[in-house]
């Protein structure tokens, strides 16, 4: 048994030059049957996880000492030096009550903000996991998928087409292996692997018994025996250099981090200003007083500048995110969020996206005619004939081919396949008329791939299969053969010979005809379309190049294989339309199968033919449908036109994709890409969301991917794009809530001072009343800026998102409208606020029956502001529907404002923190008039939200006049 302890991981001979067995012997393992679990956990032990260093892990203390570096933070702290100073002067007795509360509310303000950070890294750390890579090894003597980060040096892997290579390897075999080595090398062409012995002094683009950690298999099939893992891999060497980790902030954060900046600037200003008004005015020049101004335009300062914004915007992105997971959308970035919401153009592919994957033979047809499964399944064993020359078609099929059907209930639509489910579909067929296989053992592959569109093999049977006549008439016993299956139209350029009437003759233009026509037939009836083709092989196949042994080949038949739509695609196509994005259907498959799917999804109108007694040919329509081919005839300009206008592109390879993309992307669009292949990586990249598939996909697309789709399925993009436009309609409610809220406290501190005469506000001796107290501003500024903000940030998505057409990502978030909204609330506020302070102040404007005292005024004008913003938060659940629709859907936001409520009453109620917030108990009218004044938020802005509707109303009532006017 293997044994680890002498493991020479670190031995001087380089791992390329030395032969195989020495490899296998110093690794200590048995390649057929891996490592076993004891022996993984031991050596994971002795050598630690197959990771690239992770970014260092700053300590939870560090991160949440990180809270207090913040400009805002000293000012606060500059504000607690300010009032222990003032204390001392006082002559220190008690308690520096505004000291201890300013520090009290600096430490909540740490914490909320540490919270919300830890939960958005949470939420960003679990999608990671979500899409760590994976690797198949041998491990005990069986074949399993493992997360490439527990592999061990002597883990044995497998590699095929679309993986990244996990680990340093050394490889023990290797069929048609090319890898992708740029991330490496430098070097863009893919390099062939072959196992067996290098020089010891050959660079590394040239070890090419050699797969390197992090490069991508190209083509083809290897098995390798794992020599390094972790950091002391090649690409671990230069991880230094790598830093994938950083992340780059989105616009939207830079656009708040925009206006966070211009708002500071302003505040301080403002801040400024009210802080040398009051000094002027009043007469008291004492250090007490003097005191009191600074405390003042700190808290000022520090309650008008947003500063909790960027945390709530994290947050509420990654709460989203992992909204989205939960859908099936796994998106890696949080910026993708944003770009989702904007989408305009969404690319797909059909197979497996649009329909089920779920492949049947449905049809089977030679060049002498076509019989349908069901037909063939009825007809008896003994009939012969027409009938075997069906068979031989799907038997062929089973025989070029890698998937495979477990189970043995052959009706069962539960049976299992392992492998393409194209594929798989001929071993059904087989089964369901009780066909068996000979028995056979492959030579050679040469493997399928989207840009080839076919897959060939030889093999050699045991017994004879009878296929191809020799001139005599007889069968040619021929043991060994060169089977193809592939696109009809890409495989019958290969042939030069026909099986018809159980005979073989050449080729002729009207087979060719006749062949193009069964296609044709087949595919405008949505069936895929797969052909077969044979020959007896020869001595050069067994080594010669691919594609002399894909040369000259007997046309033997086509299937038609039916793959159902998705039933969620039509209506997820409608939706897409519906929000102004396009959708186009990029696909291998045949034009017509495509067109034909296409139609039936409503991703294009139906052909509707014209009368031809009446109709004249438009011949300015675009094409339905084009080709690769057609695509590559086309110059810049048509294609540019073709990209414009036509929503289904068949029979592409994937250059044709990238190439899609970057012209949808000089055409202003953003655009969303599918792809499962390793050769759609590039345009993975290219797009502004690239989708990758879970169930089907490769490694390598899904590491290129932006967002990846657990479930395989179209609708699961439009609800990703659905729940990004809903996230950014939620922020823009938090940026209204949050803005408008601080509008409001600015101008009520501005204007009761600037209005402090007309108001009553003044002693005798000209000294300023305040409305507010410093430690109270920071107050209400504790309250509303959190938990009611990240409230709006979790509203339900509104019904109506996807009636709008998308957002330019270059439109500004906060745009004039919203700009429009925050000071007419923050007016709002400031005036409820300074009335309820006139009110009840002796000598105020409003004086009368309800004067109390300066206490009480304040208590009651702080009352109305913390009111104020609750019901502010009702406002901003929409920009023009009433707060009254879906009132109750948000639990969140009820639970933050009953939350915030709760303390209110406290700080009015609780004795200690009357002295600390120079607040007074209220009486019942005293609350009554409070909440009334705080209400009028609530109805002066429904009052504006009916006008601008009735605006918008008016708007599109003279659109669509203008419209018909300009069509008449
Ligand atoms: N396993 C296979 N062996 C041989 N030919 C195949 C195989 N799978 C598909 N083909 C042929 O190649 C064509 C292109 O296949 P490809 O996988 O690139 O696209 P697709 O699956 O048809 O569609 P999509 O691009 O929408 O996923 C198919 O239409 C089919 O005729």
């Amino acid at each position: 048994m293997a044994d680890s302890t002498n493991l020479q991981i670190d031995h001087s001979t380089p791992w390329h030059a030395t032969s195989v067995e020495t490899v296998i012997g110093e690794l200590a393992v048995v390649p057929d049957a891996g490592l076993s679990a004891s022996e993984v956990a031991t050596r994971r032990e002795r050598w630690g996880e197959n990771k690239l260093r992770a970014a260092k892990t700053v300590p939870a203390w560090q991160r949440f000492l990180r809270q207090f570096a913040d400009p805002l933070i000293y000012l606060l702290i500059a504000a607690v030096i300010i009032s222990l100073i003032a204390w001392i002067i006082e002559g220190a007795t008690g308690i520096p009550i505004d000291s201890v509360v300013i520090i009290a509310i600096i430490v909540l303000n740490a914490i909320i903000g540490f919270v919300q950070e830890e939960r958005a890294s949470k939420a960003v750390a679990a999608l990671q996991d979500m899409t760590a890579p994976t690797a198949k090894v041998i491990r005990a003597g069986q074949r399993h998928e493992v997360p490439s980060a527990s592999l061990v040096p002597g883990d044995i892997v497998l590699l095929e087409e679309g993986d990244t290579v996990p680990a340093d390897a050394r490889l023990l075999s290797a069929t048609n292996l090319l890898v992708g080595e740029s991330s490496l090398t430098g070097e863009s062409v893919p390099v062939e692997k072959v196992a067996g012995e290098v020089e010891a002094d050959a660079p590394l683009a040239e070890r090419t018994n050699m797969v390197f950690a992090s490069t991508a298999v190209a083509q083809g099939v290897g098995r390798a025996v794992v020599c390094a893992t972790g950091m002391r891999t090649e690409v671990g060497r230069i991880a230094e250099l790598l830093d994938s980790t950083s992340s780059e902030p989105t616009p939207l954060e830079r656009e708040i981090a925009g206006v966070g900046k211009a708002l500071t600037v302003l505040v301080i200003i403002v801040a400024l200003v009210v802080m040398a008004t009051v000094y002027f005015i009043t007469p008291d020049h004492s250090a007490a007083s003097l005191i009191t101004i600074l405390l003042l335009g700190v808290s000022l300062a520090v309650a008008a500048v947003p500063e909790g914004l960027p945390a709530i915007l994290s947050m509420v992105l990654a709460l989203g995110v992992q909204r989205m997971a939960g859908h099936n959308a796994i998106v890696k970035r949080l910026n993708s969020v944003e770009t989702l919401g904007s989408a305009t153009v969404i690319c797909s592919d059909k197979t497996g996206t649009l329909t089920r994957n779920e492949m049947t033979i449905e049809e089977v047809a030679t060049v002498d005619g076509s019989l349908a499964l069901s037909t063939l399944e009825q007809l008896d064993d003994e009939v012969g004939g027409d009938v075997d020359e069906y068979r031989k078609v799907l038997v062929l099929g089973s025989i070029a081919n890698n998937a495979e059907v477990r189970s043995s209930d052959v009706t069962s639509d539960r049976a299992e396949i392992i492998g393409d489910p194209t594929e798989a579909a001929f071993h059904l067929a087989d089964r369901r008329l009780g066909l068996a296989l000979p028995e056979f053992d492959r030579v050679r592959e040469v493997p399928f791939s989207s840009a080839r569109k076919r897959m060939t093999v030889v093999v050699r049977t045991r017994k004879e299969l009878a296929l191809v006549d020799d001139a005599s008439g007889g069968n040619d016993p021929s043991y060994e053969w060169v089977i193809a299956k592939g696109a009809p139209d890409v495989l019958i350029e290969r042939c030069t010979r026909v099986r018809t009437n159980g005979s073989i003759m050449p080729l002729t233009d009207e087979h060719r005809e006749q062949i193009a026509e069964q296609v044709e037939h087949l595919s405008a009836l949505a069936y895929r379309t797969l052909a077969v083709a044979a020959r007896p092989a020869q001595a050069a196949d067994l080594d010669g190049d691919d594609e002399q042994v894909e040369s000259d080949l007997i046309w033997v038949g086509v299937v038609g294989i039916v793959d159902p739509p998705r039933a969620e695609a039509g209506e997820a196509v409608a939706e897409a339309h519906a929000a102004g994005i396009r959708v186009v259907m990029i696909t291998g498959d045949h034009p017509t199968t495509a067109t034909r799917i296409a139609t039936d999804l409503g991703i294009i109108e139906p052909i509707t033919v014209p009368d031809p007694a009446t109709a004249t040919a438009d011949l300015t329509r675009p094409p339905l449908a084009l080709t690769g081919r057609e695509l590559d005839a086309l110059n810049a300009d048509q294609f540019a036109e073709a990209v414009r206008t036509v929503s289904v592109f068949a029979r592409v390879a994937p250059e044709h994709k990238l190439r899609i993309v970057e012209t949808l992307r000089e055409q202003r669009n953003i655009v969303s890409m599918t792809g499962d292949g390793v050769n759609d990586a590039p345009a993975l990249k290219t797009a502004d969301i690239g989708v990758a598939m879970g169930i089907t996909g490769t490694q390598v697309t899904r590491e290129a991917a932006d967002m990846i789709l657990a479930d395989d399925n179209f609708a699961t993009i439009v609800s990703a794009v659905r729940e990004g436009r809903g996230i950014f309609a939620n922020i823009r409610k938090f940026l209204r809530y949050l803005l408008s809220s601080n509008m409001g406290e600015v101008l009520t501190m501005l204007l009761g001072v600037a209005l402090g005469t007309v108001l009553g506000l003044r002693l005798e001796d000209g000294t300023v009343i305040l409305p507010l107290l410093a430690t109270q501003i920071l107050w209400i500024n504790l309250l509303t800026d959190s938990l009611p903000a990240l409230s709006l940030g979790v509203d339900p998505v509104p019904r109506d998102v996807m009636s709008a057409k998308p957002r330019r990502l270059t439109d500004r978030v906060i745009n004039g409208e919203m700009w429009s909204t925050i000071v007419f609330v923050g007016v709002v506020m400031a005036v409820a606020t300074l009335l309820a302070f006139d009110w009840f102040y002796p000598g105020g404007l409003l004086d009368g029956p309800h004067t109390t005292d300066e206490a009480h005024a304040r208590t009651a004008a702080f009352t109305v502001l913390v009111f104020a913003q609750l019901f502010n938060v009702l406002n901003c659940r929409s920009e023009l529907d009433s707060a009254f629709v879906g009132i109750a859907h948000n639990r969140w936001l009820w639970g933050a404002v009953a939350l915030s409520i709760l303390l209110q009453v406290l700080v009015i109620y609780v004795p200690v923190l009357n002295h600390a917030f120079g607040t007074v108990p209220l009486d019942l009218e005293q609350w009554l008039i409070a909440i009334v004044l705080a209400s009028s938020v609530l109805w002066l802005d429904e009052l504006r939200k009916i006008w601008l509707r009735a605006r918008a109303r008016k708007q599109v009532a003279t659109a669509s006049a203008t419209h018909v006017a300009t069509n008449e």
